[in-house]
């Protein structure tokens, strides 16, 4: 971390309960190193959080699309390529601070613009992008928890991502450790492990397993290839068939709506939520 000569400002927010510790750096001021991410998310001896999201201007190409960039980090400082939770939760904080113009507005991410959309409901909705299937549309890998493999979908939504359709989420145990996926060589930087159950008809819940974060209460991006996956093992392809497709997924902080339209663009909505606002002691944050 550079060293602060004053109080740092904070926000702490929450999409479905995964939540993010908000450092708001509009100059590019905070040069953040893995470990000063790891204690920032530390949930005993920092401010706690599944992942980190620095509010920053976007630079570069991004910034003739974008005004923001999401510079979003996982729990163990490792950098991500996108977050969906956390895009909602970013929207919401430049809407808090009076830095959103309008109802709809785009935000730069490593994965891309991604546009938000503040809905009357009170809900954010993100427009994800299309998923690629890196690993070819029918093939699937495995997971392994202890002794139990299951086949997966191989889903990339900006980030990487492993869907297992199971009887029972109990299924994959405690989720301590990462899940074993093969063959490793389709995920070079480490994935996402998704665990599903059918709940009726156009309506699935999950238990996720983050890369860079552990078991987390909700996966936006995971949530969306989980849509995806269930789509197409219910034989629904909407920029074959003709028809959008929309799930509810049920995670276990919430509930997220997902629609894939006939374009193959998936549409993500869910809450946002931010819970506190204060400043971090700059003694504590230099001791690193
Ligand atoms: N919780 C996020 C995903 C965060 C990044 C992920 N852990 C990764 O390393 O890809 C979401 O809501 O999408």
């Amino acid at each position: 971390m550079s060293i602060a000569q004053q109080p740092v400002p904070f926000l702490k927010g929450h999409g479905t309960e995964n939540d993010f510790v908000i450092l708001p750096d509009p100059d590019g001021r905070l040069d953040l190193s893995p470990a000063d991410v790891a204690r920032l998310c530390d949930r005993r001896a920092g401010l706690g959080g599944d992942g980190l999201l620095r509010v920053v201007r976007a630079t570069g190409e991004a910034a003739a699309e974008a005004e923001w960039f999401m510079d979003y980090r996982n729990a163990d400082g490792s950098v991500a390529e996108m977050c969906g939770n956390g895009v909602r939760v970013f929207a919401r904080y430049l809407q808090r601070a009076g830095l959103a113009k309008g109802d709809d507005l785009p935000i730069a991410t490593r994965a891309g613009v991604r546009r938000v959309r503040f809905e009357d409901d009170g809900d954010i909705s993100v427009g994800m992008g299309v998923a690629a299937f890196p690993s070819g549309p029918g093939e699937t890998v495995t997971v392994t928890v202890g002794e139990r493999t299951w086949p997966a979908r191989h889903i990339d939504m900006g980030n990487p991502h492993a869907v297992a359709f199971v009887d029972d989420l109990a299924d994959a145990g405690r989720l301590f450790d990462p899940p074993a996926v093969h063959p490793a060589t389709a995920y070079p930087r480490g994935t996402n492990v998704e665990f599903v159950v059918d709940r009726g008809p156009g309506r699935v819940a999950l238990r996720v397993h983050e890369r860079g974060s552990g078991e987390t209460r909700s996966c936006g991006t995971g949530a969306c290839a989980v849509m995806v996956a269930a789509a197409r093992r219910d034989g629904r392809d909407p920029a074959a068939d003709g028809r959008s497709a929309t799930y509810v997924v049920d995670v276990p902080g919430g509930r997220l709506r997902i629609t894939e339209d006939t374009d193959g663009r998936i549409t993500m909505a869910g809450p946002a939520v931010i819970v506190a606002e204060g400043t971090i002691d700059h003694h504590w944050l230099n001791l690193a």
